[in-house]
């Protein structure tokens, strides 16, 4: 075996790449883990636009920050400034953006991290792929349960205005759909007049992961 730990010179082809092969190194993720003292895993933040995840993933890593943990945050929004700025809304693109967002957070989770996803995800096929991608159990599907009139009240960027002009086609919600999970590890409530604070919503995550052995090797 060489220095990049190939062990058999198998190539394979995966999707449109061909004759590859898959390189291990000898630091993996249980020495990263050690390192650190916290286990990886994904935070999947999902619920309609306004209903709070971006709140609730900032509320999060600032208070896993404040205990000593290493996080970060893969934002819907902002990943569609760089890395997803080729795609637009319609269902197939959602699609590709999810298995993106997917893909990077199983590689932060990988590096030991807390990565924290918060994305519409609005179907449940996407949401459970990026679930299919980890380890089982270091999957963590949060839905902010906030109904669409507490969303649509905030509207922080005039976007449902918009979407209800008809000057937005396919908002989320408005006229395309959401998918609520049926079978998630934390649901957030958040009712009319009455929704968690920020802190209290990130304290939930917090006694979840702690509960589950995340926070520490
Ligand atoms: N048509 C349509 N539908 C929904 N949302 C829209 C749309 N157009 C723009 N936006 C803005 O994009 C943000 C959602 O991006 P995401 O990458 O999280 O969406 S998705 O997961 O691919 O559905 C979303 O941000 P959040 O409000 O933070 O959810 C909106 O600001
Ligand atoms: N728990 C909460 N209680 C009251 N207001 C909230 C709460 N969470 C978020 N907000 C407010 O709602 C709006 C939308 O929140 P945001 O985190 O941007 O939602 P999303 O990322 O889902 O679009 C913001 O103005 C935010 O300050």
């Amino acid at each position: 075996m060489g220095f990049t730990g190939i062990s058999k010179l198998v190539t394979s082809n995966v999707g449109k790449s061909t004759n590859i092969l898959w390189h291990d190194c000898p630091i993996g993720q249980t020495e990263r883990q050690k390192l650190i003292n916290q286990k990886g895993c994904v935070v999947w933040i999902t619920g309609l636009s306004g209903s709070g995840k971006s709140t609730l993933a900032c509320a999060l890593s600032r208070e896993l920050h404040s205990r000593g943990h290493l996080t970060y945050v893969l934002d819907g929004d902002n990943l569609r400034h760089g890395l997803n700025r080729d795609l637009s809304f319609k269902a197939e693109d959602r699609a590709e953006n999810i298995r993106r967002v997917g893909e990077v957070a199983k590689l932060f989770a990988d590096a030991g991290l807390i990565c924290i996803a918060s994305l519409i995800s609005p179907y449940r096929s996407d949401r459970s792929a990026c679930r299919n991608l980890l380890p089982k159990s270091s999957f963590i599907e949060v839905f902010l349960n906030a109904p669409i009139e507490v969303c649509e009240g905030r509207d922080p960027k005039g976007l449902y205005k918009l979407a209800r002009a008809g000057k937005i086609k396919g908002f989320t919600g408005v006229d395309d759909p959401y998918e609520p999970p049926s079978d998630c590890e934390i649901v957030i409530q958040c009712k009319i007049g009455d929704c968690p604070s920020p802190q209290s919503m990130a304290d939930q995550v917090v006694s979840y992961l702690e509960a589950n052995g995340f926070l520490h090797d």
